[in-house]
């Protein structure tokens, strides 16, 4: 089923803090987004108007041309999960997924119990008394195995060792595979996490910094390295967003899509083009501000 969710111009404040600023954004399937941004820039709070747990203080979020606000005609197709407290649940996983299975009507538990093997996830036991990276693993099971057209991940993977998050991507790999649909994943674990990522949306203080196909992000951003005054001659009229300076070496990185007259260019004076990687340009923007010197 096509997914199309549109947020046009959305605030949201928490009393007079605000905590979004004109987010404008369209997402489709079948495709992954990388939701990322620092701590505090809004990740949560932009995730939970998608997922209905909260009203945007003005503008509009649509899903498939409705509102979105309490239309279950359209809520039905979303599932959030978060890095949930199952402090007070008794139920074993097992119980949890029968439930879950009764509720959202594309669930399949067959496949829940399958990625729970493949974790090592015994359902058995009280949700209470599982682990934090084992809480997390049920979460990820219960949003893989939803099948739930939009599925919003919200840093899912908190608390998992190095081989339980792999099998985690790889599942997300898998059930891209099999059943497209329209992932949304928050996300500090932007190096580990590149190869699933199809868009990327990043958040800076409330606001939209870039939002882009995840292939033309990567092929704006590139490193220029060579003697200063070169450097500083060759990319003065360009969206310059990191400087490093050692001795009288620059290095700079640049985020704008450039043709192959300036990397000709380049070469034939001597400098060197690197490729960056999704991080290095997330890095690159946000810390302290767009443009960062570094001695
Ligand atoms: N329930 C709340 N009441 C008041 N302010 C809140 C509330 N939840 C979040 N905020 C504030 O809104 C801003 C955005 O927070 P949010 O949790 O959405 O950020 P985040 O990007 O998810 O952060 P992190 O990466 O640390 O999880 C922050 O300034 C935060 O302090």
């Amino acid at each position: 089923m096509d997914m199309n969710l549109v947020l046009n111009h959305v605030d949201l404040y928490y009393g007079k803090e605000q905590a979004l600023t004109n987010v404008s954004l369209q997402l489709h399937s079948p495709r992954v987004y990388a939701l990322i941004g620092r701590n505090g820039s809004g990740k949560t709070t932009l995730l939970s108007l998608i997922a209905n747990y909260r009203k945007h203080s003005s503008g509009q979020i649509t899903l498939n041309g409705e509102p979105l606000f309490e239309n279950s005609r359209q809520t039905r197709h979303v599932q959030f999960l978060f890095q949930r407290n199952f402090d007070e649940y008794y139920e074993s996983g097992e119980e949890l997924l029968q439930t879950a299975e009764e509720l959202i009507d594309t669930f399949d538990i067959e496949a829940a119990r399958r990625i729970a093997s493949r974790f090592g996830l015994d359902l058995s036991i009280p949700m209470k008394k599982q682990s934090t990276g084992r809480r997390s693993m049920f979460q990820a099971v219960r949003g893989l195995a939803s099948r739930a057209p939009v599925t919003i991940f919200d840093e899912a993977y908190t608390g998992m060792d190095a081989p339980s998050r792999e099998i985690f991507y790889e599942e997300i790999l898998k059930e891209q595979e099999n059943h497209p649909r329209l992932i949304i994943m928050s996300t500090h674990l932007i190096s580990e996490m590149e190869h699933l990522f199809d868009e990327v949306i990043m958040l800076d203080q409330g606001r939209v910094l870039l939002a882009d196909d995840y292939e033309n992000v990567i092929s704006k951003g590139m490193t220029i390295t060579g003697e200063s005054s070169l450097v500083e001659k060759f990319t003065a009229e360009l969206h310059v967003v990191k400087t490093r300076q050692l001795g009288g070496t620059k290095s700079v990185v640049i985020f704008q899509q450039v043709d192959q007259n300036f990397l000709q260019e380049a070469k034939e004076l001597g400098l060197d083009v690197g490729r960056v990687t999704l991080q290095d340009i997330f890095t690159s923007m946000t810390k302290g501000g767009e443009l960062h010197e570094e001695q």
